[in-house]
């Protein structure tokens, strides 16, 4: 069987294709993967036996000239699609969202070709909302989907792929800290955030002399705002390491016991898989405020605390903290909840759908 994945712009989209195309490769099946420059970011390790990069055309582009260039390149991207796509016999095409998925699934609908969603977010996308209506499935990562066209066929709820890194942790046991030390993981998303150094850097120091003293901080910070936080730590007598990237960031999460994050779609499902609490901050320019809305699975069943990005000073962010770690058995208890609130296997279940589509056991 031939299939090909198309997916773009961030690594939240690039990851879950590459989940898939390393079961599809498992399953003995030959992958093509459409993407652009953005999306190329990330493929070193993407098996697949061909990679087509489309120019990117951005819908938001604003003024006469930049609209009329986003429609020649969305043109552009379809007709390249085309000719990809029929080069390599696809059987079907598996979109994952981002502007640059948008060519490929249009032209494999135009071809009459099979195609499948998956959306990792708890609001469709809009390249997928653009397809939705002609595909045979719409998979997505959260139990609840926003903003589903009418006609949408079949959905159905896959959770997000996860790396192998992620489910190597996952059954590590929470061991509440205590009186011990205290383990605090504060990452944005696979492009960082700013305004974590700004705000959680001083809201941990001014913390009561006793909780500082037992803090153990891991913060993912940019390099330009790197050594202030880390100065602010070291006033602090915080202990902290400090990267702009960790690569080894699955197993931080299970040795926290509080992690500080967005709510990116990755995000929320390695905390669910690995089950720790959190304290959730939603980026506020996701588009249709997905991240929010992304955050309610732990925060629904008090797995997560949340402040949105308006409310977010060093003051709120200080009573926040002081309130989740001085109280034990309240992480114990967020750790719990957070365990499995979403559902797991995605890739083997993506795989199952892309089957049964090629097989005409639903709807092309
Ligand atoms: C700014 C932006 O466009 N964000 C979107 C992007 O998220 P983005 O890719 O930023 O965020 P996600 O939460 O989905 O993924 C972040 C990933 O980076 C990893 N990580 C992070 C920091 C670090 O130091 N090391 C590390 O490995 C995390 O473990 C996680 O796997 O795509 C997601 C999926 O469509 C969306 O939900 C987000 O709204």
């Amino acid at each position: 069987m031939r299939i090909a994945l198309a997916a773009g712009g961030t690594g939240g989209h690039m990851f879950p294709a590459q989940s898939l195309a390393e079961e599809a490769q498992a399953r003995g099946w030959e992958v093509m993967l459409l993407t652009d420059a953005r999306g190329d970011r990330y493929t070193d390790s993407f098996p697949c036996e061909r990679k087509v990069l489309l120019k990117a055309a951005s819908p938001s582009a604003r003024g006469i000239f930049a609209k009329a260039s986003a429609v020649l390149a969305l043109l552009g991207g379809i007709s390249t699609a085309s000719k990809a796509l029929k080069a390599f016999g696809a059987d079907a095409v598996i979109g994952f969202g981002g502007y640059p998925s948008a060519p490929s699934m249009l032209a494999a609908q135009r071809a009459g070709i099979a195609t499948g969603i998956h959306e990792q977010n708890a609001v469709l996308g809009r390249a997928n909302r653009l397809a939705a209506g002609k595909a045979g499935f719409v998979a997505h990562g959260f139990p609840v989907l926003d903003r589903v066209p009418k006609r949408t066929a079949r959905l159905k709820e896959t959770g997000n792929p996860v790396r192998r890194a992620v489910l190597d942790v996952a059954n590590t046991p929470f061991s509440p800290p205590g009186t011990g030390p205290l383990n605090l993981l504060i990452f944005g998303g696979s492009q960082g955030a700013s305004l974590f150094a700004k705000v959680f850097a001083p809201a941990l120091a001014a913390l009561p002399e006793d909780l500082r003293l037992r803090l153990k901080v891991t913060h993912q910070v940019s390099d330009e705002g790197r050594a202030e936080v880390f100065e602010t730590y070291r006033k602090a007598g915080i202990e902290a390491e400090t990267a702009s990237f960790f690569n080894d960031l699955p197993q931080r999460i299970a040795d926290s016991h509080l992690v500080i994050a967005r709510s990116g779609a990755s995000s929320v499902s390695e905390l669910s898989v690995i089950g720790r609490p959190s304290l959730l901050v939603p980026l506020k320019i996701a588009m249709d405020d997905h991240q929010r809305i992304n955050a309610q699975v732990l925060t629904d069943v008090e797995a997560a605390g949340l402040i949105l990005e308006d409310d977010l000073t060093p003051e709120t962010a200080q009573k926040a903290l002081l309130t989740l770690l001085s109280d034990s058995a309240r992480l114990t208890r967020m750790a719990e909840a957070a365990k499995g609130r979403m559902a797991e296997g995605a890739a083997g279940a993506l795989a199952d759908l892309t089957e049964e589509l090629v097989a005409g056991r639903l709807p092309a």
